[in-house]
């Protein structure tokens, strides 16, 4: 497997007040060069905490992060500056996460300062209407504020920044979690799109089982810390082997064949695929 990303035996403790507070627990993850591995569990269980610890935004208690081989956790500032070009996130609010002062164009244009010779003038805004029009926003949208926008086309241009340095891996934390089922639909359907035209890798963290069904291609179980069950999505969903993800399964609100995966997940002898 050409590898973008792998966690080795990543924990990230917190000290609140006397107690120490495991957030993270011994957790190792590899995830493939133009793969998208669904991070999956309830609130609380260490998502965001991965996340961060990825992105290099937080250092573990212990492990390593490794970005195409190189280990951002223990990298000097000014050497994960530059790395940072590889690997880029959506965050879950495009309301919160876009600055409503900065027109569009300065926003998307944010992490070229990472380069080592950013484009300028006629060549950086070509550059942004281009990675405007890979998420499906016309040029015009480089002049205006993100208030013109809906929260479907925020998370498009949260996309266009992320995407700007052409990055071999994108975080995305519950990236679709604040927009409503058919915009969702949409959002997945231009990272698959992402996925399939530049090979981009995505770890794709969300609550929703049904969410990290339709675009994972394998799934890692999180539940106060530890992952509990990780493969390919088929296998995670359709035969959980872990009682926590048959629960996560069965209690899955929203897609029909989620529901029929449940019914079979429950059934004593259910093994079986649909
Ligand atoms: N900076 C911090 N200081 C203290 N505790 C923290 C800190 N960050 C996270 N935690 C704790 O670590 C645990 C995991 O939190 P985390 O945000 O990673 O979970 P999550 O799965 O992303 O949940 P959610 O979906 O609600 O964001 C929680 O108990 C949380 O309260």
């Amino acid at each position: 497997m050409d590898e973008i990303l792998r966690t080795e035996g990543l924990s990230r403790h917190f000290a609140v007040g006397a107690r120490r507070l495991t957030a993270l627990d011994d957790v190792s993850l590899r995830l493939g060069a133009g793969r998208i591995l669904g991070v999956v569990g309830e609130s609380g269980s260490g998502k965001t905490t991965l996340a961060r610890l990825v992105m290099a935004l937080d250092r573990p208690s212990a492990g390593r992060v490794l970005i195409a081989g190189r280990e951002v956790s223990a990298m000097p500032p000014a050497v994960l500056r530059r790395a940072r070009t590889d690997f880029q996130m959506v965050f879950q609010d495009p309301y919160g996460s876009l600055d409503p002062r900065q027109r569009v164009a300065r926003i998307v244009a944010e992490p070229l300062h990472l380069l080592p010779d950013p484009p300028r003038g006629a060549a950086r805004r070509a550059l942004l209407a281009a990675t405007l029009a890979e998420v499906g926003l016309e040029p015009d949208a480089l002049d205006r504020f993100p208030h013109q926008f809906s929260g479907g086309q925020r998370q498009r241009i949260a996309i266009a920044r992320a995407i700007v340095t052409r990055p071999r891996l994108l975080v995305a934390d519950e990236a679709t979690s604040a927009l409503d089922v058919t915009v969702q639909r949409r959002i997945l359907d231009l990272l698959l799109g992402l996925r399939a035209k530049h090979g981009i890798a995505v770890l794709f963290i969300s609550h929703d089982i049904g969410v990290v069904d339709e675009i994972c291609d394998e799934i890692a179980v999180m539940r106060a810390g530890r992952i509990v069950e990780t493969g390919p999505a088929r296998d995670v969903l359709d035969a959980p082997r872990a009682p926590y993800t048959r629960a996560l399964v069965a209690a899955a609100p929203r897609l029909d064949t989620v529901a029929r995966r449940a019914a079979q997940a429950v059934r004593p002898s259910g093994s079986g695929r649909p």
